[in-house]
């Protein structure tokens, strides 16, 4: 009854909005219609890992799909250096127009010529979506003209011809054609990619991170799936001091300091002259390097001890080195160690920071939680982002699910609790959100770090091993032990339990997941169980590329099926400017389908047909007088 008077209620409301049977009728049937529509087009990409030219230069190109389009086109009308330039223009206008500009071959005519162009490529590209939405990705401003110009072309033979014309002349002799060329070039990009989702790890090796999340805030749809390197940047903006040491010890590695100084106003200085004067024959980076590392371990050992369901005593170290004969003792067997120079470990109690240690991590600590830049940037991920994410009956997610030998769900006991499958997905992110926005007790502190290198981490599905990476020889301590997901994923069955658990249809579901490089070199294919499970990290860093082959994924997802694009080596922003230098990609079909995904078919479109079942009960009571419209 009271559902029944709250719907009712609703309804009384609903006719606010609309108030005419004309409205009603209207919005009916432009909402049956959307729903006819086919799919919007889905773009996947993981593992970014701060490479940021590569794909800026991909966000631009929209993964070759631009080119394709052009392609398509222009077969006749244009050579492929032309084609090639245009596509230039569309990824970069505003260099390609002061470098024409420079040279002297902006004239009325090709200003004629190009808006001509770009408006037939937006024609073509705009067939699947409703007006309404093709203004809404008009940049704003440009709305009307864009919209009067795309409803007919102003060389047609019909009589607006001449309106048009007009409006087209007029744009370009009050000196505007640059700004609508920029307008359509943005409206392009639009249309090509619907939705894109980046599953994860954005952070770390590569140089710009920061400047890849800065134009990603400026995107028009995007959603995030976090990856253990997010988490762990994460971690250190809430302030936990071993995720710091972790993050910057990383950016050392990699000689990315710029990234923290630059990028984030956070200084390394303490760092760089406690570890001069503790390793004075090293070079700067490799003393604050080991400084870091040092301060890690003996703080990781803090969170292994206080944190006994984390099951880590086996990460327990620094008392395992061997001060005196120089060794590392593993499991009664003696390993040579890289350095055996530890100034700041004292043998008797190995765990404990030095004054000075504390002082520093502290000193970084602050500068962490005050950057406003980093802080901007975290809250995007939080705002955007999530540890999973159920979309158009895709299951997406950076890392895994645990389960054990046999491929059931593992039963994680934390806080007194036994979680498994999506609800221990459901208690870390919502782990992940306390540790920001709730209370920061040290537990969920600590888990930020333990869901950076957890072998239960969803994220991670590893046992780390970085100390025995950065001080023992042998390479047979190296190996990572991994969760059992990673050896199922390639069967069926276990693809449809997982879509299934998480209440998506295990007959056409995919799982989409990143964080384990794909050895496409070594004919190694992301296509995993038929296609139920495709895993995209192609290595967007370059200190990857040798261990994939290639340069990165773009997974497509289309009214038509699913495809994958791979991507080659990218020189750089200013040849792809200067020379028309595009990155090569290739396209792989994953599913094609012999029908076409409608509007109706997705999450969008379950959503619009609840409005339709809304309106049409308002039309009823419209009609039966219970309501009464305006006239
Ligand atoms: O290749 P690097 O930068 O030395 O890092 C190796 C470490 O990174 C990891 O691969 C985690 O990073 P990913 O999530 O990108 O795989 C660890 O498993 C490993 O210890
Ligand atoms: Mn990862």
């Amino acid at each position: 009854m009271i559902a029944q008077e709250q719907w009712y209620k609703y309804l009384q409301l609903l006719s606010e909005k609309y108030p005419t049977r004309q409205s009603v009728y209207a919005e009916l049937i432009h909402l049956n219609g959307v729903l006819s529509l086919p799919k919007p087009t889905e773009h996947f990409m993981s593992d970014l890992h701060g490479e940021y030219e590569s794909f800026f230069h991909i966000l631009n190109n929209c993964s070759g799909v631009i080119k394709e389009k052009v392609d398509k086109v222009f077969t006749e009308k244009m050579s492929d250096e032309e084609k090639a330039d245009f596509c230039t223009l569309i990824y970069y206008p505003l260099e390609k127009l002061t470098t024409l500009k420079k040279k002297n071959l902006l004239s009325p005519e090709y200003y004629k010529k190009t808006i001509l162009n770009l408006l037939d490529l937006s024609k073509f590209m705009s067939y699947k979506y409703q007006p309404r939405e093709i203004n809404n990705a008009i940049p704003e401003g440009y709305g009307s003209i864009i919209d009067e110009l795309l409803r007919g072309r102003p060389d047609a033979d019909y009589v607006p011809r001449v309106y048009r014309q007009k409006m087209l002349d007029t744009l370009i002799s009050i000196g505007s054609g640059d700004d609508f060329i920029f307008a359509f070039t943005v409206l392009i990009k639009r249309l090509a990619v619907a939705r894109l989702h980046i599953v994860g790890d954005f952070f770390d090796r590569g140089k710009r991170p920061d400047a890849i999340l800065n134009m990603l805030m400026e995107h028009h749809s995007i959603d995030i799936q976090w990856g253990n390197h997010d988490v762990l940047w994460m971690g250190a903006a809430c302030g936990s001091e071993t995720c710091i040491a972790e993050v910057v010890r990383i950016t050392l590695k990699y000689n990315n300091i710029e990234v923290l100084e630059r990028g984030y106003a956070i200084s390394v200085r303490p760092l760089f002259l406690f570890a001069a004067r503790m390793y004075p024959h090293d070079n700067p980076i490799e003393a604050a390097q080991k400084a870091i590392a040092v301060i890690l371990f003996k703080q990781e050992a803090a969170i292994i001890k206080r944190n006994p369901d984390f099951a880590m005593q086996e990460r327990l170290l620094l008392h395992k080195i061997n001060y005196k004969e120089h060794f590392f003792l593993s499991h009664k067997k003696e390993y040579e160690m890289q350095t055996d120079y530890f100034p700041t470990i004292d043998p008797s109690a190995p765990f404990s920071l030095t004054e000075e240690e504390y002082e520093i991590i502290r000193g970084l600590q602050s500068s962490f939680i005050e950057s406003r830049q980093l802080q901007r940037h975290i809250q995007f991920l939080y705002k955007k982002g999530s540890l999973y994410k159920c979309y158009n009956g895709n299951l997406l997610f950076h890392g895994c699910v645990p389960v054990d030998d046999e491929g059931r769900f593992r039963s994680i006991h934390l806080e007194g609790k036994n979680y498994s499958g999506r609800a221990y997905l459901d208690y870390v992110e919502q782990k992940i959100r306390q540790a920001y926005f709730g209370e920061k007790d040290q537990f969920t502190i600590d888990f930020m770090w333990y869901l950076w290198c957890g072998i239960n981490s969803p994220v991670s599905g590893r046992e780390m091993k970085t100390f025995e990476r950065i001080f023992v020889k042998d390479k047979s301590l190296w190996e990572e032990p991994s969760d059992a997901y990673f050896r199922y994923y390639d069967k069926d069955w276990f693809c449809e339990q997982l879509l299934q658990e998480f209440g998506l249809d295990p007959n056409h579901g995919h799982i989409i997941n990143g964080h384990v490089p794909i050895k496409v070199k070594d004919g190694e294919t992301p296509i995993k169980a038929k296609g139920k499970a495709i895993v995209i990290d192609g290595g967007f860093c370059r200190a990857y590329h040798k261990k994939t082959g290639i340069a990165g994924f773009t997974l497509v997802s289309n009214s038509r099926g699913l495809r994958l694009i791979e991507h080659r080596d990218f020189t750089n922003v200013k040849a792809a400017i200067m020379n028309n230098k595009d990155i090569e990609s290739v396209s792989e079909s994953v599913e094609v389908q012999s029908y076409q995904t409608t509007i109706a078919d997705t999450e969008e479109g379950e959503k619009i047909q609840e409005q339709i079942n809304d309106l049409y009960h308002l039309m009823l009571l419209y009609k039966n007088g219970i309501l009464k419209p305006l006239e």
